[in-house]
């Protein structure tokens, strides 16, 4: 690091050295007057993120440091670039005025921001949560929690390694921290999906993480918050205070309660499911989760109550109704719905502003807002209680009006006031009469300063003459040369510049002491009544968090009622029994996309116990299979969000469990074959399921050869249909015809199919699910709507004549392979010799492995060979 002359290091660099040291692994911003400097590495990483310019300072006789640095008042562009790069930002500050201060600044980390961490209006998503997540792994199970520092919500947890995927998966962290002594369990579980911190392994105690939250809840245990069984989660809550502390974040009143993830009252959803349905995130790019149908909330509180629901459906009919009941009122009164999201509009995001006012961090345009906020609810709490529906009225009564400070920030705060208290003109007038009288004084003496001015350059006849202010020496009267033999004898020279002179007078200093005294008191006592009203106001942070809780709670309810509104959607009969019955069901993101003319085919699905547990669906390529199956999925769960569903009759046995094995999964990344991560996700599902459970299939088996495909999805339908203990709803979508004959030995198995017309040459996708099995595939229709070259499809279509004559005549499955393979290259060579290339190809070729579409490729191949 940087040294003096005589080699030695500087004060200056010592002191950042001792701090660096403090924090390994945090990116230093290291402030030196009105600049955060950051130094060596960190200024290669900064200048990189921030594309600032990297400069090198010298750092002793050989060696040179490289320094690269940003003005204090950037903070707030600069850090949410740094913290979103994936950086821990520790801010480091003069914690002394260095004015009043000789030698060195007394400097320390005033913060240390991380990406789980943070107020920051630029890191943070409103319409998210940002959690830090905390993890203790245990033989068995695990211990998990999770904090939003920036609305305060705290939670914990305990399960498998499964459960604890699933939760990752649920809420996405932004942050995980676990023991140093985890870090390869860790490793295995999420690999490099997440931004991680490892702290010391004796922080991951029982009896230290306990006392901390007892001490932080001002609990004598913890029985208050349903946690204190859960011995592992309490380690990893407990963790993430102490976390805290070691970040700096000391003021966190806010987090006022701990809640346990319920696992028993929310829908299982695997993590495959979450991604696969698309319910929050969309599997890939440009891609439409369901969320983005159904959150139509006006309030970051709503929007993310919302996804809340998401990831984390009912399976109790009571909650369920109630939320139903409340939908269904709104639907029925869409000119409520109109009226209370007219005040919605107002509140912005009052859980993150009153996180804000604890920790101290609120501005006064934020106190402002907060105000406004408050106001807006009270016609809200006002139109609730007058409603029938009970619901409504107990959201009304659980809203706290906060009259008093309400009222108080009324009457003091100005409603222009300023960002920056400094800045002044923060509290009103009529709020202290010291502060009046200052404040009068302070502007009178900028006018009467003005005066000065005037009446000078008419005394003096200097018509360029004005007066400033400089922190050196104050106000001065500031005259250019060409006027300098008009000044009068009695003004004392202060400095000359290259093109004025700088002069002060005895009764301008006398103005000067007046005035900066009333502003410097003025300031002084607008901070006084400012910081008075943020302690008053964070004395309701219980009243005021609740309060958005309610926001959140009404406006998540009234986005349900106004997309079933728009989308003509119906409330769904959530019962116990274990039918599934839906009427007329759509897709409820594929039906928004549709271009315009086209509509969206609704389909029926019945299932249940007796006489429908398993449906065969078969059908062409294209045909509309899996959109069906997660339609039917995406139904239930909404139905169990609470929302009401696109169907025309919904029908929903509760479902406890949703298992799907869709479509190919992003693990291939990871050096996992398609099949083995399908097998493996297959697995998963017959492991896990109960009688309430609802599967659904597509395409399994698809990633191995025919035969072993047809075999494996065999196996799994008939386990399915004979287990015992449970009787689990499926959908199974399958190319394999051959599945339809299950139907033959298993009762509860129907075979469907998702029609087609064939007109002439062509296939028309009627979409319509129908009773029976269907007879082919029409890949090759597909492959000509993709656009596939004539020839080859003609071609296809001739292959496939060939090879399905051949099937007809191969008396032995087993001698399908050999049979029709031989019989096709033989003729094909025998025509004419150059078929010689294209028979090596074709000798490549395991016809029992090859998917239609890969077969189409291979033609291409082949003929470009021929031509
Ligand atoms: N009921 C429907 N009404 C209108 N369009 C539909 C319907 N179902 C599906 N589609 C459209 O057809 C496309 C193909 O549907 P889907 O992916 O479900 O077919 P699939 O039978 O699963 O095909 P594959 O076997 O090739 O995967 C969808 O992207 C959608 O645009």
């Amino acid at each position: 690091m940087s040294k003096a002359k005589d080699g030695k290091e500087t004060p200056l660099m010592k002191q950042y050295n001792a701090i660096k040291a403090k924090h390994p692994g945090a990116l230093l911003l290291f402030r030196v007057g009105d600049f955060y400097e950051t130094f060596g590495e960190d200024a290669v990483k900064a200048s990189k993120v921030l594309d600032i310019v990297l400069t090198k300072r010298a750092n002793g006789s050989a060696s040179h440091i490289e320094l690269a640095g940003f003005p204090h008042h950037s903070l707030d562009n600069y850090l949410p670039k740094l913290v979103r790069a994936g950086n821990r930002v520790a801010i480091c500050d003069q914690l002394e005025d260095p004015k009043s201060v000789k030698g060195i600044v007394k400097r320390g980390v005033t913060e240390l921001v991380t990406p789980g961490l943070s107020y920051n209006d630029q890191v943070l998503d409103t319409r998210k949560n940002n959690y830090l997540a905390s993890i203790h792994f245990g033989k068995e199970k695990h211990g998990i929690s999770f904090l939003d520092v920036s609305t305060g919500e705290f939670m914990c947890a305990e399960g498998n390694s499964s459960y604890l995927e699933k939760l990752l998966q649920s809420f996405s962290p932004s942050e995980i921290i676990f023991s140093k002594a985890s870090k390869k369990v860790a490793a295995d579980l999420f690999k490099t999906d997440y931004i991680t911190f490892h702290c010391e392994d004796w922080v991951f105690q029982y009896d230290y993480t306990y006392e901390r939250l007892k001490t932080h809840f001002g609990t004598s245990n913890l029985k208050g918050f349903g946690i204190e069984d859960l011995e592992l989660g309490i380690v990893a809550a407990g963790a993430i205070l102490y976390y805290l502390e070691e970040t700096e974040h000391k003021e966190i009143q806010h987090i006022s309660a701990i809640s346990r993830i319920a696992e028993e009252k929310y829908v299982w959803l695997d993590k495959f499911t979450i991604r696969n349905l698309e319910l929050v995130f969309p599997q890939h790019e440009g891609g439409v989760p369901l969320i983005q149908i159904l959150d139509q909330t006006v309030t970051p509180m709503g929007s993310r109550m919302m996804k809340k629901w998401m990831v984390l459906p009912l399976k109790e009919k009571a909650p369920i109704e109630e939320r139903l009941n409340v939908v269904d009122f709104f639907y029925q009164n869409p000119g409520t719905i109109d009226e209370i999201v007219d005040q919605l509009k107002h509140i912005g995001d009052l859980e993150r502003l009153i996180s804000k006012v604890v920790v101290g961090r609120a501005n006064p345009r934020e106190m402002n807002q907060i105000k406004r906020a408050l106001k807006a609810i009270l016609p809200i709490k006002d139109l609730l209680k007058n409603q029938e529906n009970p619901t409504l009225k107990r959201l009304s009564d659980q809203i706290h009006p906060c009259e008093f400070i309400l009222e108080k920030i009324e009457r003091e705060l100005q409603e222009d006031a300023p960002m920056l208290v400094h800045q002044g003109g923060v509290i009103k007038d009529g709020v202290d009469a010291d502060l009046d009288e200052y404040r009068n004084l302070a502007n009178k003496g900028k006018d009467y300063l003005v005066q000065i001015q005037q009446r000078e350059i008419q005394n003096t006849g200097i018509t360029s003459l004005k007066i400033a202010y400089n922190k050196v020496f104050g106000y001065y009267l500031e005259v250019t040369h060409a006027h300098k033999d008009k000044v009068p004898e009695e003004w004392i020279r202060k400095q000359t510049l290259v093109n004025a002179e700088r002069y002060i007078t005895q009764e301008l200093k006398e103005y000067e002491e007046k005035i900066l005294n009333a502003e410097e008191r003025m300031i002084a006592l607008e901070q006084k009544y400012f910081l008075e009203l943020v302690t008053e106001t964070a004395q309701f942070v219980t009243q005021i968090q609740q309060n958005a809780r309610v926001i959140g709670t009404l406006d998540a309810l009234l986005s349900f009622a106004k997309v079933a509104l728009t989308n003509n959607y119906c409330r769904p009969k959530v019962s116990d029994t274990e039918t599934l019955e839906i009427k007329d069901g759509r897709h409820p993101v594929i039906e928004k996309q549709l271009p315009p003319g086209e509509d969206y085919i609704p389909n029926d699905i019945y299932l249940d116990h007796d006489s429908q547990q398993i449906i065969i669906i078969t059908g062409p390529n294209m045909a509309g299979k899996s959109a069906l199956l997660r339609q039917t999925a995406l139904i239930v769960l909404m139905a169990q969000m609470g929302s009401f569903v696109p169907a025309s009759f919904a029908r929903v046995g509760i479902i406890d469990k949703v298992f799907t094995r869709v479509g190919a999964s992003d693990n291939l990344s990871r050096g996992e074959s398609t099949f083995m991560v399908e097998m493996t996700e297959t697995a998963s599902i017959l492991n896990n399921l109960s009688d309430r459970s609802l599967v659904l299939m597509d395409e399994i088996g698809r990633g191995t050869s025919t035969y072993d495909g047809i075999s494996i999805a065999w196996s799994i339908v008939e386990y399915l249909h004979n287990h015992e203990n449970f009787k689990a709803k499926t959908l199974f979508a399958t190319h394999y015809h051959e599945l339809n004959q299950l139907t033959e030995d298993f009762p509860r198995i129907k075979n469907f199919n998702v029609s087609v017309k064939e007109v002439g040459n062509k296939v028309i996708f009627m979409r319509k699910l129908k009773e029976g099995g269907s007879e082919h595939s029409f890949g090759i229709h597909v492959a000509q709507m993709a656009g596939m070259p004539n020839p080859v499809v003609l071609r296809a279509a001739e292959i496939m004549g060939h090879l399905e004559k051949d099937k007809a005549v191969a008396q032995d499955r087993e001698n399908l392979k050999s049979v029709p393979k031989n019989n096709y290259q033989m003729s094909l060579f025998e025509i004419d010799p150059k078929f010689k290339d294209a028979k090596e190809l074709l000798d490549q070729i395991d016809i029992n492995s090859i998917s239609p579409i890969e077969a189409l490729l291979k033609l291409h191949e082949i003929k470009k060979k021929l031509d």
